[in-house]
């Protein structure tokens, strides 16, 4: 077969041009993506840093696929109703943008972004955050295992001269970029709701569980910390990077306020008609040696507690994908997923997506799992609503990435940190089923708010 080489940027550029003169239109929405050769993702966020723009970054849990997003070419956003919002205005919007491309998986006008855990969003701590902001950058990193694209999306006008704006896509490569290393950061102090109110909190959720009211209800409490200087998100990004290998790291840098997450969590993968999900709960430390670590397994895998906040995850995701799938697989039994300082019970599930529905209705159907709210939903948000001390925000809520052809990825923000100059708010939350104890619990968040606090420079709690 013949193989057309690739058009240049500037070639797409003009064709754009021509194309809305064929149209009769004086505006159009482009998207433009080249193969380049290798750029690391990591220096490519860091060398935005302190230039006022927006920037969003993506890595998955198997370290293959990198997405980086810099500057707003379109944001949407939405105060309710969130998926179901953000899904017909991205819809409108996709269809305005011509992409001349016939795009890789995860290139074009993608969109990265996230949602709130409930459907609004309060909180002088998250006036910049709504309960659904998706962005399509302007200029658009993608690493896919060893091929690396660049997308860039503009609106052409009548005036536009496609030599200039041609210049000036590139120009982001001469900027000079301030790579200045927090490496001392100190940890000044932390406070947190003190275990008198945790226990109270639990007892009552404990409580609930035995008369009957709820089957799992999952709590959290935040953790705020401050420090001696700014934080600086570059180091914590590199910090994450080397330290939570088999997490999915996601920020979303909005230069005063940031939010980040290094999630071993997955809420849904569509890829093609392929989706993946992943039962994630139930928790225990990593021992000191191999032999201390397989024994902590093995405990883990045989507590009847763990096995049956685990079960509720299980049965309720299975039930809602089932309807819409005309093949599931889910292995009758968990495995262990280690990670760097805990480990947990993980069940993979793989199925095979009936007709094409976009990663917003699968959203709508799974968030939250009984891994983040609880069992009956209902009844495990209102509960959470009413007696966990702190708003939520976009702790343990979906965040990721969709492609125009509805390829993406969403994972839930837990083990996640909200920046604010030296100031850092931290979430960790845990299962509470009838077995709980609250002192067992308190050390379980303890033990999620590690790797966190140790990327952002402070070690002790
Ligand atoms: C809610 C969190 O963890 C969830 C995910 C894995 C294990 C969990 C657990 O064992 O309790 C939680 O359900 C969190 O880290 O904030
Ligand atoms: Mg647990």
């Amino acid at each position: 077969m013949l193989q057309t080489k690739p058009l240049t940027i500037l070639e797409q550029l003009n064709n754009a041009k021509e194309h809305m003169n064929d149209l009769g239109i004086s505006q159009l929405m482009v998207s433009l993506v080249e193969k380049v050769d290798y750029i690391d993702p990591i220096q490519f966020f860091s060398h935005f840093q302190n230039q006022d723009l927006i920037r969003l970054f993506w890595k998955d849990s198997e370290d293959s696929f990198y997405l980086v997003g810099i500057d707003q070419f379109k944001t949407i956003e939405t105060s309710q109703n969130r998926f179901d919002a953000i899904q017909k205005k991205r819809e409108e919007l996709l269809n305005q943008i011509y992409s001349p491309n016939g795009a890789e998986k995860g290139t074009g006008p993608v969109m990265l972004g996230g949602f709130s855990f409930n459907d609004t969003i309060y909180g002088e701590k998250w006036d910049s955050f709504n309960s659904g902001q998706m962005i399509i950058p302007k200029t658009l990193l993608t690493v896919n295992e060893d091929d690396y694209y660049m997308t860039y999306n503009v609106t052409l006008t009548e005036n536009t001269d496609v030599d200039e704006l041609y210049k000036e896509l590139y120009s982001y490569k001469s900027r000079s970029h301030d790579g200045k290393q927090n490496s001392n950061q100190q940890l000044q102090s932390t406070n947190s709701l003190d275990y008198r109110n945790w226990s109270q909190l639990i007892e009552k959720a404990v409580g609930s569980i035995k008369n009957g009211t709820l089957g799992k209800v999952v709590l959290a409490r935040e953790l705020e910390a401050e420090f001696k200087q700014p934080i600086n998100i570059n180091d914590v990004l590199v910090n994450l990077v080397n330290h939570q290998t088999d997490s999915f790291i996601y920020i979303f840098d909005q230069g005063d306020d940031a939010f980040i997450s290094a999630t071993p969590e997955r809420l849904v993968k569509a890829d093609d008609n392929e989706l993946l999900s992943t039962c994630l709960a139930g928790t225990i430390k990593r021992g000191e040696t191999p032999d201390e670590d397989s024994l902590l397994a093995h405990q883990l895998l045989n507590d009847e507690k763990n096995r049956s906040e685990h079960q509720y995850v299980v049965s309720m995701i299975k039930e809602a994908i089932e309807p819409l799938t005309y093949s599931i697989d889910i292995p009758t039994s968990p495995v262990i997923l280690p990670l760097r300082s805990l480990q947990h019970l993980y069940t993979p599930v793989t199925a095979r997506l009936k007709e094409s529905q976009t990663i917003f209705d699968l959203i709508e159907k799974l968030h939250p799992t009984p891994a983040l709210g609880g069992e009956p939903r209902h009844v495990a948000m209102q509960f959470i609503e009413e007696n966990e001390p702190f708003e939520r925000g976009w702790y343990a809520a979906p965040v990721g990435w969709v492609d125009a052809d509805d390829n993406g990825e969403m994972a839930v923000a837990i083990r996640s940190a909200l920046i604010n100059q030296n100031k850092a708010t931290l979430f960790a939350g845990c299962g509470i089923v009838e077995e709980s104890d609250p002192l067992a619990e308190y050390e379980e968040t303890k033990l999620k708010f590690t790797p966190m606090l140790e990327a952002l420079g402070g070690t002790s709690q």
